[in-house]
């Protein structure tokens, strides 16, 4: 079954999400990407076989967008790499979009480490 994943990352830690994704090209490759702007245009880059679709940058309302597709139950998991270092200026956005990835029970991960363990899970082979 084809899965919507989420993917974001904030600027510091976007290499961090393509090195990830670089990696899982096989797994991501079956499953339809939605992410923010930037973020999307980072993945597409590296990796122009991924299916990517984008949304609105996070600051400009990217990360409510993906929000309301969680709160639609269209979103199968939420890899989401923040910036535990650097204050966002959108900081409300981003606790909106992980409260309601808590509040439907989404499929998360926030760093490569558990974003490998998803993987491992057998998520992406569904
Ligand atoms: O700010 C973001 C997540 O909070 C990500 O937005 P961009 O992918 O457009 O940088």
């Amino acid at each position: 079954m084809s899965l919507k994943l989420a993917l974001v990352a904030h600027d510091r830690m976007k290499p961090a999400l393509a090195e990830w994704a670089a990696r899982h090209t096989a797994e991501l490759g079956r499953h339809k990407l939605v992410c923010t702007a930037t973020t999307g245009g980072v993945l597409r880059e590296r990796n122009p076989a991924l299916d990517v679709t984008t949304v609105k940058s996070g600051p400009l309302g990217g990360d409510q967008q993906i929000g309301g597709m969680i709160a639609e139950g269209q979103i199968g998991a939420l890899i989401f790499f923040p910036d535990p270092l650097a204050p966002q200026a959108h900081d409300v956005d981003v606790k909106a979009l992980l409260r309601i990835a808590l509040v439907y029970d989404v499929p998360c991960a926030f760093n490569p480490a558990t974003a490998d363990l998803l993987v491992a899970g057998g998520l992406l082979a569904r």
